[in-house]
């Protein structure tokens, strides 16, 4: 089967699910406080985890407040993200387009890619495309990083010139440092949700896969009043569901996420002031034996504002090979699923996305 016609039937069997009402349905985004999470007792940490795992189970999607990152922090790369589309020169963002790699970085312009292969409207968005690069990763890393095609890392990521835009790799730099030992500090969660020994992804996120992105969505031109107002005929970021192991997103306050529950109907991600939104993904739910949920969601900008959003996928080693997790395995359960290497899936998802097919 060809790589298009498998992706939209994944996306097919995916929607189709959710409208099989196989989950009960949801209205609301659950809200977890990771300040225990840091505490040096288990139980605390083991509570948090709990609380994991109820909202992988259900919704798929859950905020998390003190996670620890600075809030100027948070605020100073949301500027870095709205001057990088407002302060950077068309030539200057033509030097870096994304058609220039071979591993989706770089600048992309509207209606350049589309997540939903079903859907031929284009998105309103555009970005800016990074990934992991060891320099980029406080602990140093283990010099072993390899790209999802599994080549061995090159500096794919195409940065402006510093002339170009001052300050914006040091900015980005500082951010994403903080969210991959997120990632990392969530990663030990995950294990205790699941029941496995809280220090068991660490061995296989020495060097992770981390594409991130800064997204703009422009404001809405549509003059409809807001009920009367087809979502898709100005869609975002059509409807989708992510591919690696979480993603962690940083929102700005202009509304536009929506999370779609089992009873087909969209519930809005509303921005919350200091909060980060984490969603499962298609890999951690294979991996998981599709215990936790990979749920779709698409951003639909109503408002007359810009919106930007800076989303992380965070992935376990793009070499690693893993089965099913052992404790979502059991006689009454087998596994639905062959062993599989991290960045082969990912590469096999992403690679349908481009409009073009140049990848
Ligand atoms: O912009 C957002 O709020 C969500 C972005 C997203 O879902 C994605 O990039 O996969
Ligand atoms: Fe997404």
């Amino acid at each position: 089967m060809a790589a298009t016609e498998k992706a939209k039937e994944y996306l097919h069997q995916r929607l189709q699910a959710t409208s099989d009402n196989a989950s009960p349905a949801f209205t609301s985004i659950p809200i977890i406080d990771l300040t225990r999470s840091f505490s040096e007792s288990l139980a605390d940490r083991q509570s948090v985890a709990d609380k994991i795992n109820e909202a992988c189970t259900t919704v798929g999607f859950f905020y998390i407040t003190g996670h620890g990152i600075p809030q100027a922090v948070c605020d100073a790369t949301l500027e870095l993200a709205a001057r990088f589309f407002h302060e950077l020169s068309a030539d200057a963002k033509e030097r870096i387009h994304m058609k220039h790699s071979n591993q989706f970085r770089g600048y992309e312009p509207a209606a350049y890619s589309s997540v939903n292969p079903e859907d031929d409207s284009k998105e309103t968005k555009e970005g800016f495309n990074w990934g992991y690069e060891t320099g980029l990763d406080p602990t140093g890393g283990d010099g072993n990083y390899v790209e999802l095609d599994g080549s061995r890392d090159g500096g794919v990521n195409l940065w402006p010139a510093e002339a170009d835009l001052p300050g914006f790799y040091q900015g980005i730099a500082k951010y994403y440092g903080y969210v991959l030992q997120l990632c990392r500090h969530l990663c030990r969660l995950f294990a205790l949700s699941l029941d496995l020994p809280e220090q068991y992804f660490d061995s296989i996120t020495t060097h992770p896969g981390g594409i991130a992105r800064l997204i703009r969505y422009p404001p809405s031109t549509n003059q409809k009043p807001l009920s009367q107002l087809n979502s898709d005929e100005e869609i975002g970021l059509g409807a989708h569901s992510d591919y690696e192991c979480f993603t962690l997103l940083l929102q700005d306050s202009t509304s536009g996420l929506e999370v779609l529950s089992p009873d087909g109907r969209w519930v809005s991600a509303e921005p919350l002031k200091g909060a980060i939104v984490v969603n499962v993904a298609d890999f951690l739910m294979r991996w998981t034996n599709d215990k936790y949920k990979s749920t779709v969601h698409r951003v639909v900008n109503r408002t007359s504002k810009e919106r930007y959003s800076i989303p992380l996928f965070f992935s376990i080693n793009y070499d690693e090979k893993v089965e099913t997790l052992p404790s979502c395995v059991s006689e009454e359960n087998p596994s639905k699923y062959e062993p599989i290497t991290a960045g082969r899936y990912v590469l096999d998802r992403l690679a349908v996305t481009i409009k073009t097919g140049e990848y």
